[in-house]
C-alpha cells in the first residue's frame, strides 16, 4: 500500500540514474541543427548527451501515461516535498522517460557544476563580464569577498530602519495632512518595476501602512492617472524612483513628470524622494546632488530581473508591512534545496528537466502560468521578464544561433477558464501548464459553507483539479506547484525556485540567462526615431516661419530631412504630433498620405487644397 504524506520529505529513493527501468523509449532521437533552423531527425545510439539538444517532436514521444494506478505510483515517485517551506512539486503530469532522464544525466552535472561557480563568483555572465550574485542578497554569507557581504548586510538593516523610520513617522513629509507618509508612487520598468508590482499584490495587506502605485512606462496618460488618484496625498507621498543603470528613458521620464507634479503642487521633491540605483548612476547623482531623502544603492552583480530579494524589492515591501526577512528566509531555504546535485530532491532541476522535455529543449511549446490565486495574478508577468529574458537568446555560449527561449503567459484560475482554457483543452497543442495551487483557502476561521460540505474555496480546488485532469486527458502536460498558503517565505521560494530553475534550464542549453542584448536594439531605435522627429520639427519650424506659411508635402519634409528613405517614419511623426496638436495636417481631396500638406501654426487651409 502505497502512502505519502504530504508533511514528510519525498519520500522516494534518491535517484541514481542508471537503475532505471527498462526505458519507454527504444532509441535516442537526435535532431541535427541546420543552418536554416530545420530539425531533421536522425536515429543516432550511445550519442553522449551533451553533443546536440535531445529533442523529440509529438509524433516520437510516447504516448501520456493513463492508467490511474500507474499515474498514482508516478506522482509519489516524483513528487518532491519541503517541510519547512510547505511547498510541493508534481512532474507527474509531464511524460519525460526514464532513457531521457539518464541522457539529461551530463548536462544536469554539468549545469551543478556551473551553479557552484556560480554562487563562489566566477563571472558567469561572460558576455558583460559580470558575476552573479542575486543567491548572495539572501545568504551574504556566500558573498565571494567580505566587502560584498558587508554591503549586502548592511543594505538590508539600512532598508529595515528607513522602512521602519517612514512607517513610526520618524521621517515625514513637510507638509502633509496626514502627518506622515500614507503612499508609496514606484516609479520604474522592467525589473525595477515587475518583482515589486507581483510582490504587493501577493503580499499587501488590505490596510498597509503605505499603499503602492506604479509609474512603469512612459504613457504620459497613464502618468497623469497616477497623480490625479493620489490627489492632494500627493503631499503625503513617498516617491522610489528604481532604476539599475539609472539612465533608462522610461524612468528618467517618469521621474520628470512627477516632479512637475510636485513643483505645480508646491512640493519639495527632495523631501519626498528617495532612489534605488548604482552607485554615481546619473540616477545617482541626481539624488545626492538635490538631496533626495534617501538613496539605496543596486549592485552591477544583480539583474534587473533577479532583483526582487535587493532593495529594488525589499524597501517597497517593507513599507508596505511586509516580513521582507521572511521572504528571504523563503528564498534561502529554496537555495539550498537547489544545491542537491540528486534530481529528484532539487526542485529547480525538476522543473528544467519538464522544461526540457516539454520545449524540445528548443521552446517548441509556451510555458502556460496559471495561479489558482487571485493574489497571484501577477507571477505570469514576473516570470515572462525572468524567463524570456533570460532565456529569449540569439547566440549560444558557443556562438552558435539558436533562438532560444520559452514564451511565458497566463493570468489566474479559475478566471482563464472562462478566457482563453477552451483552446488549452481542445487547440492547437503548443503549450505545457503549470498550475500553482494555494492549499489555503482563508484565514483559518473565516471559511463557511456556501453549500452543504462546500465551501467557494472547494470550488477553486476543484477547477484546478478537473482543468488539469481534461488537459491531460486530452494529452497535454501540466507541473503543479503547491504552497500550503501565500506568505512573504513561500513566495520568497517561488521567486528563488523560478530564479534557479531559469539559471539550470539555461546551463542545459548552453546559453548566457543573465545579459539582454536584444534590448538595447529596441532602445537605439527609439532613440533614432526621436532624432528624426527633431530634424522634422525643425524643417516644418523653418518653412512655418515664412510668410505666407510654406506647408510642405511629406516628400518635401523627407528631402529637408536628408532622409527620403524615411518618408514612412516622417509620416507617422508627424501623423503622432497633429494627433497632439502640435503640427498641422492639411489633407488633399483623396485624403491619401500622399497627398498631404503638412505645417505649424497658422495658415489659410483654402490654399492648401490640392
Ligand atoms: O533598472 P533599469 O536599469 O532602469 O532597467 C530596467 C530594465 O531595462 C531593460 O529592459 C533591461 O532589459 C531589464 O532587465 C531592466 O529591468
Amino acid at each position: 500500500m502505497t502512502s505519502i504524506s504530504l508533511k514528510l520529505y519525498s519520500s522516494s529513493p534518491t535517484l541514481n540514474f542508471h537503475n532505471h527501468s527498462p526505458s519507454l523509449f527504444p532509441f535516442s532521437i537526435r535532431p541535427k541543427l541546420t543552418t536554416d533552423r530545420n530539425l531533421s531527425l536522425s536515429v543516432a545510439r550511445d550519442v553522449p548527451a551533451e553533443l546536440s539538444p535531445i529533442t523529440n517532436d509529438n509524433k516520437t514521444k510516447p504516448q501520456l501515461q493513463k492508467d490511474h494506478i500507474a499515474l498514482w505510483h508516478r506522482y509519489v515517485d516524483w513528487l518532491y516535498q519541503h517541510k519547512d517551506l510547505g511547498l510541493y512539486i508534481d512532474v507527474s503530469r509531464v511524460g519525460f522517460t526514464d532513457e531521457f532522464v539518464n541522457h539529461m544525466e551530463p548536462r544536469f552535472e554539468k549545469a551543478f557544476r556551473a551553479m557552484v561557480e556560480l554562487e563562489k563568483g566566477a563571472i558567469a555572465n561572460p558576455d558583460e563580464g559580470r558575476m552573479v550574485g542575486h543567491y548572495w542578497l539572501r545568504d551574504p554569507n556566500r558573498a565571494p569577498n567580505p566587502f560584498l557581504k558587508t554591503q549586502i548586510q548592511n543594505t538590508l538593516q539600512a532598508i529595515c530602519n528607513f522602512a521602519n523610520d517612514i512607517i513610526s513617522a520618524k521621517i515625514k513629509p513637510p507638509s502633509s495632512p496626514e502627518g506622515r507618509f500614507t503612499q508609496i508612487l514606484s516609479v520604474g520598468i522592467g525589473g525595477s518595476a515587475l518583482g515589486p508590482q507581483f510582490v504587493a499584490e501577493a503580499l499587501a495587506p488590505d490596510n498597509p501602512p503605505l499603499k503602492i502605485r506604479f509609474v512603469d512606462n512612459t504613457d504620459p496618460a497613464g502618468i497623469d492617472h497616477q497623480i490625479a488618484q493620489l490627489g492632494p496625498e500627493l503631499a503625503s507621498t513617498l516617491v522610489i524612483v528604481i532604476s539599475k543603470s539609472g539612465g533608462t528613458p522610461e524612468t528618467r521620464n517618469g521621474l520628470l513628470e512627477v516632479q512637475k507634479a510636485f513643483r505645480e503642487a508646491g512640493l519639495d521633491f527632495s523631501k519626498q524622494g528617495v532612489a534605488i540605483t548604482q552607485e554615481n548612476s546619473l540616477l545617482d547623482n541626481t539624488a545626492r546632488i538635490e538631496g533626495w531623502i534617501a538613496r539605496f544603492p543596486m549592485f552591477d552583480w544583480v539583474g534587473g530581473r533577479t532583483s526582487e530579494m535587493s532593495a529594488v524589492g525589499l524597501l517597497p515591501a517593507a513599507l508596505q508591512g511586509i516580513d521582507i526577512r521572511e521572504m528571504l528566509i523563503g528564498a534561502s531555504l529554496m537555495d539550498e534545496a537547489n544545491r542537491s546535485t540528486v534530481l529528484k530532491n532539487n526542485p529547480a532541476a525538476l522543473l528544467a528537466l519538464c522544461w526540457y522535455w516539454a520545449t524540445d529543449g528548443v521552446g517548441s511549446k509556451d510555458m502556460v502560468i496559471l495561479p489558482y490565486k487571485d493574489s497571484l495574478l501577477l507571477f505570469s508577468r514576473y516570470l515572462q521578464q525572468l524567463v524570456m529574458e533570460s532565456l529569449g537568446k540569439e547566440f549560444d555560449l558557443d556562438g552558435n544561433r539558436v533562438n532560444q527561449g520559452i514564451s511565458v503567459y497566463g493570468n489566474k484560475g479559475s478566471t482563464d477558464q472562462h478566457a482563453y482554457i477552451q483552446q488549452l483543452r481542445d487547440g492547437v497543442h503548443n503549450f505545457f501548464a503549470t498550475f500553482i495551487e494555494v492549499l489555503r483557502d482563508r484565514p483559518p476561521g473565516h471559511d463557511w459553507e456556501l453549500e452543504p460540505g462546500v465551501t467557494c474555496g472547494d470550488y477553486l480546488f476543484g477547477m484546478l483539479q478537473g482543468t488539469r485532469s481534461a488537459l491531460y486527458a486530452n494529452n497535454r502536460e501540466s507541473i503543479t506547484v503547491t504552497v500550503e498558503e501565500v506568505t512573504p517565505r513561500s513566495v520568497g521560494a517561488l521567486i528563488a525556485l523560478y530564479e534557479r530553475a531559469v539559471g539550470i534550464y539555461a546551463s542545459l542549453v548552453n546559453i548566457n540567462a543573465y545579459h539582454q542584448p536584444g534590448v538595447e536594439a529596441g532602445k537605439k531605435a527609439a532613440g533614432e526615431v526621436l532624432a528624426l522627429q527633431k530634424r522634422v520639427l525643425a524643417v516644418l519650424n523653418e518653412a512655418s516661419c515664412k510668410q505666407p506659411v510654406e506647408p510642405l508635402s511629406l516628400e518635401e519634409v523627407a528631402e529637408r530631412c536628408h532622409a527620403p528613405e524615411d518618408i514612412e517614419m516622417i509620416y507617422k511623426i508627424i501623423a503622432h504630433m497633429a494627433a497632439n496638436d502640435r503640427a498641422i495636417i492639411a489633407e488633399g481631396s483623396c485624403g491619401s498620405p500622399r497627398s498631404i500638406k503638412v505645417f505649424l501654426g497658422e495658415c489659410n487651409i483654402d490654399d492648401l487644397y490640392v
